[in-house]
């Protein structure tokens, strides 16, 4: 949904930062890269202390060169399968990065072991929903479906309930009930995600091999 409706509001906020970039002679691939380290490091160094506003932070500062990278491709007219792949690529890395830090607050100080298992519930829902995607695809089907909670739903949840929770350090009261309530959303969500696609890939593919059965290329078991 935000993919569908976001995406063209941020394009038009973000393009003239991608155009300065390209002035300044950065290339796509590059921020894709800072812009991973940059998650990452927000990430794994604030979660896990269970520094929810400031890691929120950084992130947030970091996460849009998701955005930005695609559009300084596509100004460039240098949209490329090697850009794809190591956005798509490094974006499996970032999430891993943003629950698992999230996930070692849980198992660590944070010391709720339901809610750590919540979190690495949506890691892992989440890398899955984004492989049967792919992996439909890699097979030849069109794959079309969405489904209710994309990865940008799962973050825009997830970071906001995050930042939020994060003032609880500062004095705000309760207020850090919202990250264990966005973890259930993203998580059941994820799973409701999971099961539309793979519905519509079971579908896709007995229509595909009705009309041609044979297995297309990269389409053994794996
Ligand atoms: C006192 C309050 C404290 C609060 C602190 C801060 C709050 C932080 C608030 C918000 C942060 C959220 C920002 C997150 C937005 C980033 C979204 C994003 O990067 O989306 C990525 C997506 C890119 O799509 P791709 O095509 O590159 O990726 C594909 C995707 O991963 C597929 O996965 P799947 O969906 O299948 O699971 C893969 O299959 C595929 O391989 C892969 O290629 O971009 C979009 O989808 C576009 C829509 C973006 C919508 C962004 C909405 C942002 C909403 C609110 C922003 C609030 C602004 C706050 C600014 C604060 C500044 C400090
Ligand atoms: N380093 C990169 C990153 C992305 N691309 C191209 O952009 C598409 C993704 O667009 P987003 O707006 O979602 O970032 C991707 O499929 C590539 O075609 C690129 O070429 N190089
Ligand atoms: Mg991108
Ligand atoms: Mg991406």
């Amino acid at each position: 949904m935000l993919n569908k409706y976001a995406r063209a509001f941020f394009t038009r906020v973000l393009t003239p930062f991608a155009a300065l970039l390209i002035r300044l002679g950065v290339s796509p691939d590059a921020v894709t890269l800072v812009g991973t380290g940059g998650v990452i490091t927000g990430a794994l160094v604030f979660y896990p202390r269970g520094e929810f506003f400031w890691g929120t932070v950084v992130i947030t500062l970091f996460v849009f060169s998701d955005l930005i990278d695609g559009n300084m491709a596509r100004q460039l007219g240098r949209s490329s399968r090697w850009g794809a792949f190591l956005d798509s690529t490094l974006d499996r890395v970032a999430d891993g990065a943003i629950f698992g830090g999230l996930a070692l607050w849980y198992a660590g100080k944070g010391d709720d072991n339901v809610l750590c298992a919540v979190t690495i519930f949506c890691l892992a829902s989440g890398q899955v929903v984004s492989y049967t995607k792919a992996r439909g695809e890699s097979i030849g089907l069109p794959v079309n479906v969405n489904g209710l909670v994309e990865r940008a739903e799962r973050l825009v949840i997830s970071l906001v309930a995050c930042g939020f929770s994060g003032l609880h350090k500062f004095g705000v009261p309760h207020i850090d009930i919202l990250l264990p309530i966005a973890l259930w959303i993203v998580a059941v969500g994820s799973a409701v995600t999971l099961v539309q696609r793979v519905v519509t890939v079971r579908r896709e593919a007995a229509e595909a091999d009705a009309e041609e059965p044979t297995v297309p290329q990269g389409g053994e078991a794996r």
